[in-house]
């Protein structure tokens, strides 16, 4: 449990400055975000998000949160664009469970489609995910590998590390009935960060947890999405 707490991602060892700071032109709208609105962060021409604030569906397409680059940062509250970027509205509790160390529940009923909360951590290098292996290979694998591909030969790898710096998301959880998704979301940069909303409703209580993917929980390995 001895980690620093972040809100959200920050570039670590081997991501650039320029990398980083790789960001989308912002949208031009004055008021409301919206697809019917034509706002330019939406791609895909749908909407991310409902009146609601739960998730909707998205394929094919980047997922953008409007940034401070966009007209609406002025109207921020009513851009309704932007959801990962406010933080954890829900009640989130961490305990020890039997045999899995620690792990989160609800603390409130979530419903399908609502945010949960981020995988906070640091993003890093492909080398240094190599480094940490070695380094952390007897304990817990906190490594979220997010695999996207652009065309055929083209696949961005992400690589985000809560082990040193994260925040609640790191004590989540592998299930392979999950309740909850990870869903790769950028706010106004390239490089994206991962966020974790409900799959379904879920009850003030449950176990929060996600399907880590392909390499699962096996020891000393990085997880695929
Ligand atoms: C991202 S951490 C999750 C939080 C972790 N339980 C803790 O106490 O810090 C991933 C590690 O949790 C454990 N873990 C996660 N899901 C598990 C499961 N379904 N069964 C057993 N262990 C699990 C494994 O040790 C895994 O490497």
């Amino acid at each position: 449990m001895n980690y620093e707490k972040i809100r959200t991602s920050q570039p670590g060892p081997g991501i650039s400055e320029d990398e980083w700071n790789d960001e989308f032109d912002g949208c031009d709208c004055e008021n409301e975000c919206s697809a019917e609105k034509k706002c330019s962060c939406l791609m895909g021409g749908s909407d991310n998000y409902s009146n609601d604030f739960k998730l909707l569906p998205k394929e094919g397409t980047l997922l953008v949160e409007c940034s401070d680059k966009c007209s609406c940062s002025w109207f921020e509250k009513t851009c309704r664009n932007r959801l990962l970027q406010n933080g954890i509205k829900k009640s989130l509790k961490i305990f020890e469970t039997s045999v899995k160390g620690h792990g989160v529940k609800a603390g409130e009923p979530i419903r399908a489609g609502e945010f949960v909360c981020e995988y906070a951590g640091e993003v890093l290098g492909e080398e240094e995910v190599e480094r940490r292996c070695e380094e952390f290979k007897e304990r817990d694998n906190y490594t979220l590998t997010l695999k996207e591909h652009f065309g055929v030969d083209n696949t961005l790898k992400t690589f985000i590390d809560p082990r040193l710096r994260g925040n609640i998301g790191r004590f989540l959880n592998h299930s392979c009935d999950p309740n909850c998704e990870v869903v790769i979301v950028r706010l106004g940069r390239m490089i994206p960060t991962a966020g974790i909303f409900a799959k379904r409703d879920i009850q003030s209580g449950e176990e929060l947890c996600y399907d880590y993917g392909s390499s699962a929980i096996k020891e000393g390995e990085e997880r695929k999405l």
